[in-house]
């Protein structure tokens, strides 16, 4: 199907996802995907439908697409106190953080995200199309505005308004067509209640990981310890919305979940939910390689927050974390370890075996 050399980044990255990861380590396609992102005329804009908040289809003169979230806050504002995980505002900073964090940790498993400042009249209004120019209105103070339909936040009190004219956002590359890549969407056996007063049944048994670990996928090959690792991406950026996750069909089931929809991570810079990491606590199991990762950037002359810092200075949109959000990067990797030490010392006590906890295997590109 066509000559290579007339592919788009977009087209040429897609076609690089393997069983494994999303990408290979440094490969150049993702620079110049991101930078197409964040240059290339766009051409039409509409609603993503589906979701809880407002999502934009971006699409490109070249024909690509890209999915936007637009700026809500300023970077300092945090987490409101009394809003649920799943009430929680969306931030387009932490969609971008989190790819970096992703890449960082050598995952390679969410789509790349770049920033950019579009112009709210020529780059949304005037390519909108007639569902989303519907919702559009004028504020007050004379911005251009609109609040697209969704479940929530989706109302004139809630509205996206250009500042005056120019609205920040987050640009992700697009999954390959449903078509092309069908997927298989999986509930995450550690998934919160959603439910103000309910609890979920791993906060309440504290041996819930035997029984994940019994039952297919979980019993055998990777998806265990993949769990274990999006569990430490997301506790080192705070995200409590990992409700279910996604596979591509043809890989089968021993391939990598898709790191997707980070949006409600970095809002809340001062605290650690170490809720987060329970898959991690209630197992006892890390990958050996994330552990690797992990002890480099503790003891190592980079430490997280430096990587995360270099990563992101060449984004259209840098600074893109608000600096506590850095130094608690730092702190929770030092979390991560001392759990993982309680694991070993758990284990080590009872017998002679080879610890448990210490992860085994890489299991990522041979077996
Ligand atoms: N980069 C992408 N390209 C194409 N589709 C995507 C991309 N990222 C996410 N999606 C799809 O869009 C849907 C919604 O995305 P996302 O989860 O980020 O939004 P959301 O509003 O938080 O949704 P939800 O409320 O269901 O969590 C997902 O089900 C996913 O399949
Ligand atoms: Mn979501």
């Amino acid at each position: 199907m066509g000559d290579v050399n007339n592919l788009t980044n977009l087209e040429k990255f897609q076609r690089g996802i393997s069983k494994h990861e999303l990408y290979r380590e440094n490969d150049p396609v993702v620079n110049s995907l991101l930078s197409d992102m964040a240059n290339n005329k766009i051409v039409k804009v509409y609603q993503k439908e589906g979701g809880t908040q407002i999502k934009l289809v971006i699409d490109y003169e070249n024909k690509d697409e890209a999915l936007f979230k637009p700026m809500r806050f300023p970077r300092e504002q945090q987490t409101l106190p009394n809003h649920f995980y799943f009430t929680d505002f969306e931030r387009h900073n932490a969609e971008i953080a989190t790819f970096h964090l992703d890449k960082l940790l050598g995952f390679r498993r969410a789509m790349p995200v770049t920033g950019r400042t579009l112009n709210i009249t020529t780059e949304i209004y005037e390519l909108a199309d007639d569902e989303l120019l519907k919702t559009f209105f004028v504020s007050p103070s004379n911005n251009k505005c609109f609040h697209g339909k969704c479940t929530y936040y989706c109302d004139t009190s809630h509205a996206i308004c250009g500042n005056p004219d120019t609205l920040e956002g987050s640009f992700a590359a697009f999954l390959p067509s449903k078509e092309m890549g069908p997927r298989k969407v999986w509930r995450h056996p550690w998934r919160r209640s959603y439910h103000k007063r309910r609890k979920a049944q791993w906060e309440q048994e504290s041996d819930y990981c035997t029984l994940v670990r019994d039952i297919a996928p979980y019993n055998t090959g990777r998806r265990l310890l993949d769990l274990m690792d999006m569990s430490v991406l997301d506790f080192l950026t705070g995200n409590m919305d990992r409700h279910h996750y996604e596979t591509f069909r043809v890989f089968g089931n021993d391939t990598f979940p898709l790191h997707l929809d980070h949006g409600r991570g970095f809002g809340r810079p001062f605290d650690d939910e170490l809720t987060i990491l329970a898959p991690l606590l209630q197992c006892c199991v890390i990958r050996s390689s994330t552990l690797e990762t992990l002890l480099r950037f503790h003891t190592g002359e980079k430490r997280l927050s430096d990587a995360m810092r270099e990563s992101m200075a060449s984004d259209p949109v840098a600074p893109v974390l608000w600096e506590p959000h850095l130094v608690a990067l730092d702190r929770r990797v030092g979390k991560i370890l001392s759990a993982v030490r309680d694991c070993l010392s758990k284990t080590t006590s009872d017998d002679s075996e080879l610890p448990k906890s210490i992860v085994v295997d890489g299991s990522r590109r041979d077996s």
